[in-house]
């Protein structure tokens, strides 16, 4: 199953390896007409209703697999204002090649120039993933009459509809109801959606026979983090003050420069406040970083029980805490963050030293952990050589724990004990100190408005990105503040 946004990811991930949009175009067409095949025989008359975005887009391709049926592509609305440019120029080859399309700008007003009503077979590429809302004008008269067709005696038409029938959601298989209350999608006899099934096709509970067609879109498009990922970051121009996030840091003790790194990097990748809570000893060196950083120093030099109630305190109300960084492994640092842990609810991602205690802890807490290797097994977890093999023990144990995992090492592996991604960003340039902070605090940032597997596969993308970048300008000796800044780069959207 897979949703809208997904598949968009994974479509940018596919093109980003090589394989362009317009390349799986050419295959859901192709997968359309061998669906027109198994219903009708050559010289049959085919109906092909197509929208002005990429639904349509297929249908136009899948025309050109039909030169021995009678096609007609009718196209609703005008050519100069097809949305993707790939659909516009398949629209083109079909009049350069003379095959049988026509612009119908008022299908409302002029019914008869669609041949729905000799048509042996009709193609719903109106709309798919793209629909929002309610279906408008044309497409809802267009899809009542495209319903009338097939259920007619005089025409019998068979309807098959491209990805999803026209009007449905693909999530939620919801029909918005219309201003006149009423719920307008076309009723297909056929749907073939493509690359894996949609969940709203399953909620719709329809007769329709649903055919699943492999477009060519690489297992690996879906499997490593690639630039797809970074879609669910797009910012809506309304946002407010607030929207993408507030981050706590809690760290630092032994070590002074950690919790620094981990609140920059969130605040880079894209967090609207970061605070740090640590111990007063570190509280200055904090400060004295960045004007941008709310610093809370608590008494003494390590994080201890006594200071749990002013922790939770500056946790409430925040989206997500960052645990570990430069906490150390004393006694009364680990009993702290369990028993924050324990009766925390919200989401945390935790990083070196406090991570011991997650295989232990009872929470309800949300967790994404950030372990190297080393630390995995330290939690009890698995060790491969092969990161194939490392990968599905990891999914096991993630499983097992309950927590979303995010194991740092050439391929970091992400799993939640269900889904699993692969990051192959980053170089050896890497291993250099302080490197871990600054994901741990980017994955923070990202978790504020992102599904705890989701913001682990941006974390680890945007933090491998930023080194590569560091490198590819300068060469190894990078130093972790280097990849802080190149975040911004690395998390870009339209790069
Ligand atoms: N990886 C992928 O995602 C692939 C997608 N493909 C096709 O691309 C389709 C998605 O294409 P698009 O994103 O261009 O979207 P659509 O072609 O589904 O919709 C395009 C446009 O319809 C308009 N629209 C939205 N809601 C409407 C409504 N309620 N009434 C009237 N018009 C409305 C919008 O202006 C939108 O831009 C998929 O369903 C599939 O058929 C294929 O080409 C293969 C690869
Ligand atoms: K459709």
């Amino acid at each position: 199953m897979i949703t809208a946004d997904r598949m968009a990811a994974v479509d940018a991930n596919a093109a980003a390896l090589g394989v362009p949009r317009k390349q799986l175009m050419e295959s859901a067409g192709n997968a359309i007409a061998r669906e027109v095949r198994t219903v009708a025989d050559p010289g049959a008359t085919v109906t092909l209703v197509c929208g002005r975005g990429n639904n349509g887009g297929d249908a136009f391709v899948a025309a050109r697999f039909l030169s021995d049926y009678d096609v007609r592509v009718r196209l609703l609305g005008r050519p100069e204002t097809i949305r993707t440019t790939i659909a516009k120029e398949n629209w083109d080859a079909l009049a350069a090649a003379e095959i049988d399309a026509e612009a119908v700008v008022d299908p409302v007003a002029e019914p008869n120039r669609l041949t729905l009503a000799n048509a042996d077979v009709v193609v719903d590429a109106m709309l798919g993933t793209g629909v929002s809302g309610p279906l408008r004008e044309p497409e809802r008269t267009v899809a009542k009459r495209i319903t009338e067709a097939a259920s007619s005696t005089a025409s019998d038409a068979t309807v098959i509809a491209v990805d999803v029938p026209s009007g449905v959601d693909a999530d939620t298989g919801e029909v918005a109801a219309g201003p006149d209350g009423e719920h307008v999608a076309v009723a297909a006899d056929r749907i073939v959606t493509f690359h894996d099934a949609k969940p709203g096709l399953e909620e719709l509970r329809t007769d329709a026979t649903v055919t699943v067609a492999d477009i060519g879109i690489p297992t690996a498009a879906a499997l490593f983090t690639g630039p797809g990922d970074l879609l669910g970051l797009d910012r809506d121009p309304e946002s407010h003050k607030g929207d993408h996030g507030e981050v706590l840091v809690v760290g630092g003790g032994p070590y002074t420069g950690a919790p620094t790194l981990a609140a920059r990097a969130a605040l880079r990748a894209g967090a609207d406040l970061v605070r740090v809570a640590c111990p007063e000893s570190v509280a200055r060196e904090v400060q004295g970083f960045s004007e941008n950083l709310i610093v809370h120093g608590f008494p003494g030099a390590i994080l201890e029980p006594d200071h749990l109630d002013r922790i939770r305190d500056l946790a409430a109300g925040r989206d997500v805490v960052v645990f570990g960084p430069g906490l150390g492994d004393a006694e009364p640092t680990l009993s702290a963050v369990e028993r924050f842990l324990e009766d925390y609810d919200g989401r945390a991602v935790v990083d070196a030293d406090a991570l011991q205690v997650v295989p232990d802890v009872e929470t309800e807490a949300t967790l994404v952990c950030t372990p190297h290797q080393g630390e995995l097994r330290a939690m009890g977890g698995p060790s491969a050589e092969n990161w194939r093999e490392r990968a599905e023990r990891v999914r096991e144990f993630a499983a097992e724990i309950g927590h979303t995992l995010l194991v740092k090492g050439a391929y970091d592996v992400i799993t939640d004990g269900e889904d699993l991604r692969v990051n192959r960003t980053g170089n050896p340039g890497m291993t250099v100190g302080g490197t871990g902070d600054v994901l741990a605090g980017a994955v923070g940032a990202v978790a504020c408005t992102q599904r705890p597997l989701q913001a682990a596969a941006i974390g680890a993308y945007a933090n491998g990105r930023a080194g590569d970048l560091v490198v590819e300008e300068r060469g190894y000796g990078l130093v972790a503040t280097d990849l802080i800044d190149r975040i911004p780069e690395a998390v870009r959207t339209d790069a």
